[in-house]
Formats: C-alpha cells, structure tokens, sequence
C-alpha cells in the first residue's frame, strides 16, 4: 500500500512558538530499560511517532504491557518477559530493536532478534554491541538471527571499539544489571545516553560519569519502578532552527533545552544564522544575516559532524538545505553514513547549487531560489529536510513516502501548520 503524501505550499512566512517533543532517541532505549525491573515505569513526554509504536509491538511481544495513559505518557509494566518471541518483522523495521539485547538478555539469560532496521543511510554496525556484552559475560550467533545468551552478567572493564549510541547504550543496561563494577570507556555521551543514565538512576540504579565518555556503573542493584521524563529533542530543536532561518520566520522554540544546543548553535551561526536563549527557550529571529562564514583569510569554511558534543550527524540534512539559502560556500563534511547525503540530488533539482564530491562530502553555494518539486523522502533527517525545502521553495511540492519523517517527527503537519504553514496529508493513490 502506498503512503500519504504532503502537498506543501511553499514561500509563506511562518510565526509563533512550537516545543520540541520528547527525545526520539531518547524515548527508544528508556522504553527498553524499562523491562529491566518487574515494577511498572511511568514515562512522561514520551513521542508519539512511528519507531515508538513499532518498539511498543516488540516489547509487548515479548510479554510486557505497554498502556498510554495520556497523549504522550505511557506505562511500561514488564512483570514477566521472554526474550525468544520478538517478531523478525517488527524487529527490521527499526534499528532500536537491537536495544531489546541488553535488558531481555540481562532478564532471560537469552535473547534471539532479527537484525535490526532504521534508516537507509549506510551500513550500520554491531561489533560494538558484540564487544560490550561478551565482555560482560555472553556469548553470540550472528546470522539470520542474533543469539545473546549469558547464565551470568559479570562487571567489566570495558574499552568500546567506538563511541556507538546504541551500543553504548546496550552496555549500560546490561551493566546495571550485572554483578560488580563496569567501567565504560569510549562511551557516548549524546543528551540521548545521558537521559538513559538519568532513567536508571532515578529506578536506583548507581552510575557515574554521566555525560563524559568514561562511565561506571556499580550493578547488579534491584531496580524499582518509578516515573521519568524524556528530555526535549535536540535534533527537532535544529530541524526548526534550519526551519526557521530559511522561510526568514521568527519561532520561539519553548523549552528547547538549551543546555544540549551549544555545538548546533554554533553549526548554524557558521552558518549566518543566529539564535538567542531567552530562560529557557530559544528564540531564532526573523532578520538573520545567512551569510556563510569563511575561515581565517577568507578559507572555505567546513561544517562536520562528529561524536556529541559536537555538531551531531543527524542534524546535517537540515543544515544542507539551509546553506542552499545563505550567501557564501561551506564544505558539508558527513563523516559517518554512506548514503544519507545522496537526497541532495533532490535538492539540486529543485534549484541548488550543490556538487556532491564523493559520498561524505558536498560543496554547497548559495543562495538559491528553490522551487516547488516531486520528492521522496528517503530518511527521517532527509525528509524533514524536504520539507524544509518545500516550505521555503516557490511554488506547490509534493513529498511521497512520508512515513520516514513520521518514522521521528510527531504530528509534524499539524505543528507547522499552527504556525502558518500549508501542509496538506494526502492519502496516495
Ligand atoms: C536509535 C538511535 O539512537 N539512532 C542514532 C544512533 O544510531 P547508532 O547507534 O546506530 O549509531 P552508532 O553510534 O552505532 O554509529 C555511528 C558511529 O559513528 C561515529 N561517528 C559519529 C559522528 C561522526 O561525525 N563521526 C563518527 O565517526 C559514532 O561515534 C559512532 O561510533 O546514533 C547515530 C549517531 O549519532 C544517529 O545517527 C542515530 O540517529
Ligand atoms: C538515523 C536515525 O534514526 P535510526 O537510528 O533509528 O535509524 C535518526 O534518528 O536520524
């Protein structure tokens, strides 16, 4: 069956204030974590978006209640759970299925999964969350399958082979649940990890180090149920800072969490385009400069993404469509996925100046006047990203498969539209 689409007017100035939802890659691992104890957990702030309802298919698959008490509070009660009944489907459509690992494992001794899914961007490792959990005590098949089993989790002294996010995160809640001390190192520490973190210790879980790349974690603990709020999304607050800048509207960003915004102001202000704090809230005002800052003796200037805190990888997408519409020339640098900078093509026929130099590099001169197009959308960043450029282009746009944007982006439509946007949800065909 095919997809809704989005018809989108273009060039209209939108005004007003939007708050972000919760973290979307925040929300997938706590909601795991919460099969760590046999009491139920209250997540507050929870979004409502397609990678949450299909994690919720998996973990009520494998014997947890999952309720909704509230728009965006949900109730996760994993009184018994089994890890050998996860759905391989539901296990491919996103990658935060192999954070089931972790928690089922540490609850079962065993856990089998499909490999996971998530976004077409290149190929996605493992390793890192193979090297995690042997070294805390399992063993592993690969294949069709993946098998963890364990008859015990042991503390360990633990060197990641990269700063993976999710592999981090699979390492901390089997540490938790462990016997004896781990200490993590080349951990990542993406606002994301830190919430997890904040969730385990909150149902009395001992972890320090929170926010560094060296955590230590005093396991084997009982965990107790508890209540916990998912941190505003940092990579929605960019999406509308790009946004904002490229349809030259004034947003108030509520309650955006700025002390998570340092490294994307600061990408976005190479970019000619500047935000202020105002308490908690960031404002992006309407008058910006969108003129590209060279380097030191008039250099071309490189914008890349790199491990947190700096500029994160999710956020390039938005940050290409907004350099198509500042004075200048930037170097985007994409360091990490192989596939997800392919969607400028779609930019380029809609008006860009952009030359894609290799699959990690494009070279983007602007500004251009972008116009109304067909599009695809080929990943939740790339999407928002069309989108973005469908609301600042002349003309109508229509954007097809756009269940990748709602794969991570809540009610999106109606929340732009509250500002003065023409987004119209379509079924297609
Ligand atoms: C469900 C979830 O949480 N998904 C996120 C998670 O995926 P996921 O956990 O799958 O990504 P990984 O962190 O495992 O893989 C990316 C690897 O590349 C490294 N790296 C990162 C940036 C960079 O500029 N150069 C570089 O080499 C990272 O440190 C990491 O080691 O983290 C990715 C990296 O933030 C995000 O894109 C995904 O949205
Ligand atoms: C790549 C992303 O998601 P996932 O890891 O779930 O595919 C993303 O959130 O941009």
């Amino acid at each position: 069956m095919s997809q809704p689409q989005f018809i989108v007017e273009g060039g209209r100035p939108l005004a007003g204030s939007i708050r972000p939802t919760g973290n979307k890659n925040a929300a997938l691992p706590i909601v795991c974590a919460a099969l760590l104890t046999d009491q139920p957990v209250t997540l507050e702030n929870v979004p409502r978006i397609r990678d949450i309802e299909s994690l919720l298919s998996l973990v009520r698959a494998a014997g947890a209640s999952a309720e909704w008490t509230a728009a965006n509070t949900l109730v996760i009660h994993a009184k018994t759970v089994r890890g050998d009944t996860l759905p391989p489907d539901l296990c491919a459509r996103i990658r935060a299925s192999i954070l089931l690992a972790g928690p089922l494992l540490a609850r079962c001794g065993e856990v089998t999964l499909a490999p996971p899914g998530g976004d077409v961007i290149g190929r996605r490792r493992l390793d890192t969350h193979v090297l995690a959990l042997e070294a805390l005590g399992a063993t592993h098949e690969f294949g069709e399958r993946i098998v963890f089993r364990a008859k015990a989790l042991t503390g360990a002294d633990i060197f990641l082979d990269e700063p993976s996010v999710t592999g981090t995160e699979n390492a901390i809640m089997a540490a938790v649940a462990a016997k004896g001390t781990t200490i993590l190192h080349n951990a990542a520490s993406e606002p994301h990890v830190q919430d997890l973190c904040e969730m385990l210790v909150a149902l009395g879980a001992q972890i320090e180090g929170i926010g560094s790349n060296v955590l230590t974690i005093h396991g084997g603990r009982p965990l107790h149920g508890g209540t916990f709020r998912i941190g505003p999304d940092h990579i929605e607050v960019g999406s509308f800072i790009g946004l904002a800048a490229v349809t030259r509207s004034r947003l108030v960003i509520e309650d955006a969490g700025v002390q998570h915004l340092r490294s994307i102001r600061m990408g976005f202000d190479r970019l000619g385009v500047t935000t202020e704090i105002s308490g908690a809230d960031l404002i992006v005002p309407a008058e910006q400069e969108m003129r590209i800052r060279s380097d030191l003796g008039g250099a071309v200037p490189k914008l890349e993404d790199q491990p947190w805190p700096a500029f994160p990888a999710d956020v390039m997408s938005i940050a290409i469509v907004t350099a198509t519409q500042c004075e200048g020339i930037i170097l985007i640098h994409e360091k990490m996925f192989e596939s997800r900078m392919f969607f400028v093509d779609k930019l380029v026929g809609m008006g860009a100046r952009i030359v894609l130099c290799d699959p990690h590099r494009a070279l983007v001169s602007g500004p251009t006047q972008l116009r109304g197009a067909q599009v695809e959308s080929p990943d939740i960043r790339a999407g928002m990203a069309m989108l973005i450029a469908a609301l600042c282009a002349q003309g109508t746009s229509v954007i097809n498969n756009i269940g990748q944007i709602e794969r991570g982006y809540e009610r999106i439509d109606e929340r732009l539209n509250a500002l003065g946007a023409r987004i119209q949800r379509v079924a297609n065909g």
